[in-house]
């Protein structure tokens, strides 16, 4: 377990274009020394600012987007196109205008699509990732060079919410979500243990209404009433926060720079 490093940005849009360059400098170094990179996109506000971010960054195209694996820490069970999926979302805010290989695009199942129903969909989406681990990875999953999670206003990240059985698992990697509190109650997530094999974890929050949020996770609530404190990396836990979302951080906890 890594201990949570917080950075604090003046607002969202800077927290955006600070995470974007961030992020592509971790990528460009993980295909320098790998030949490819390995990224988990989150869904809501954040991680769709980010994404736009990079869209505009100046070095977006220093990444070799063809040698880049995207996942997705959750998704809304909704058809395939459902402009509230995180994919579709994730394809207007940037994926659709970067050369990516789509083979390497790794979308989380529809409703509409080869499945029954949201648990068989979890269960391939954890074989498809089992199928990309090697035998250095970690929990049946592919080393993650670094997975993003927006943190809901209620502390949850992906689609892991405060007390429902998806944040309980410490088997599985990817589960079903049923009644999830925020709509649409049906969704398919990454457990704890599977965020939890990524080599850096980035926890976005920026906005008033994270402000709650980041101050209980960060204060030492356990995971099942506050999933964002489950989150953490196998090297680094970076929170990435907007000043209005830090601002109800105790002070022991704010960054000596920003204090
Ligand atoms: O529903 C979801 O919400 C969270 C947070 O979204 P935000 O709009 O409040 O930032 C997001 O992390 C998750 O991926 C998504 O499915």
């Amino acid at each position: 377990m890594s201990t949570p490093q917080l950075v604090v940005h003046r607002d969202k849009e800077l927290m955006a274009e600070a995470a974007a360059a961030r992020l592509i400098t971790k990528v460009v170094d993980a295909q320098a020394a790998r030949g490819s990179a390995s990224v988990v996109l989150t869904g809501g506000r954040n991680g769709n600012g980010l994404l736009a971010a990079l869209g505009s960054a100046p070095a977006r195209d220093a990444i070799d987007w063809s040698r880049l694996d995207l996942w997705w820490g959750d998704e809304r069970f909704l058809p395939e196109g459902d402009p509230e999926r995180n994919v579709t979302q994730a394809r207007a805010a940037l994926l659709d205008r970067v050369p990516l290989d789509p083979a390497r695009v790794h979308a989380m199942p529809a409703s509409d699509g080869p499945y029954g129903d949201v648990d068989a969909a979890a269960e391939a989406y954890a074989a498809e990732l089992a199928a990309a681990a090697g035998p250095g990875d970690h929990g049946g999953v592919p080393t993650f060079d670094v997975l993003m999670l927006g943190v809901g206003p209620d502390t949850h990240v992906a689609s892991l919410f405060p007390e429902l059985p998806a944040v309980r698992e410490t088997e599985r990697t990817v589960v079903g979500v049923h009644g999830a509190p925020k709509p649409p109650p049906v969704r398919v997530s990454l457990t704890l243990p599977a965020i939890r094999a990524a080599k850096e974890v980035w926890l976005l929050a920026a906005g008033e209404d994270k402000a709650k949020a980041a101050a209980i996770a960060l204060s030492g609530a356990g995971e099942v009433q506050a999933p964002a404190a489950g989150a953490y990396g196998r090297s680094r836990t970076l929170w990435l926060l907007d000043a209005a979302a830090a601002s109800e951080l105790p002070r022991s906890l704010y960054p000596p720079a920003s204090a």
